[in-house]
């Protein structure tokens, strides 16, 4: 899918100068960039919950998004959360579940699972959805070392599994590289995307 737009303004700020960005299964892209500089518009512009005037989307690719905080329904079961909120048959539920390592958790509540079996929750109800492309804000921040390599660690093996193209936005270059994702830096004002060269 392509994803094209002339930019982004709130009142006479203008936040982001133009955009192309193709978004495709297997292709795994980390936009990086400076606080503030415009990652979080950038991203709610391309899985449409904030608008651009001119925007265009050519190509019919499904996104499923995974936000910094969980964002799972308090009052369901972990299976309900991928059942109701994804549209998974129940075996695909349970299949998802299984992979994030939460099998015999399925009627646990939210509440009654710790932060990061949580974010495992989240993670595979985004997959359950089926999508052809993961957007990621940020999720892996304000997690200790440790559960943020795990995850690090499983959301690369789902990916790989599931076939599913990345757009993740980080501060953190080594997140992009754990998940082996090209890195585009999102700089300047207004901010433009640009492919950082490798080297070596
Ligand atoms: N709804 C809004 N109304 C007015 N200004 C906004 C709105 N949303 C974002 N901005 C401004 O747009 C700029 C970019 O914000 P954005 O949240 O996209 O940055 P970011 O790169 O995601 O930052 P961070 O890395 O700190 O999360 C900021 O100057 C912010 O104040």
């Amino acid at each position: 899918m392509r994803i094209e737009f002339s930019g982004k303004a709130f009142g006479s700020h203008q936040v982001l100068g133009p955009v192309t960005l193709d978004l495709a299964p297997g292709r795994r892209l980390a936009v990086l960039g400076p606080s503030g500089i415009g990652k979080s518009t950038l991203l709610r512009i391309i899985t449409g919950l904030d608008g651009a005037a001119d925007l265009r989307r050519q190509g019919d690719t499904r996104l499923a998004v995974v936000f910094q905080e969980p964002t799972l329904l308090p009052w369901r079961d972990a299976l309900s959360n991928l059942t109701l909120v994804a549209g998974a048959t129940d075996a695909v539920a349970r299949d998802w579940l299984d992979a994030v390592g939460l099998a015999g958790l399925e009627n646990h509540f939210p509440r009654q699972l710790s932060l990061g079996q949580q974010r495992r929750l989240a993670l595979a109800r985004a997959f359950a959805a089926g999508p052809d492309v993961l957007v990621m804000d940020e999720p892996f921040a304000s997690l200790d070392p440790e559960t943020r390599d795990r995850m690090l660690t499983l959301t690369d093996r789902l990916l790989n599994r599931s076939g599913a193209g990345l757009l993740l936005v980080t501060h953190d270059r080594t997140e992009a590289e754990a998940l082996s994702a090209a890195i585009l830096r999102l700089d300047g004002r207004p901010a433009l995307l640009s492919a950082e060269k490798r080297s070596g």
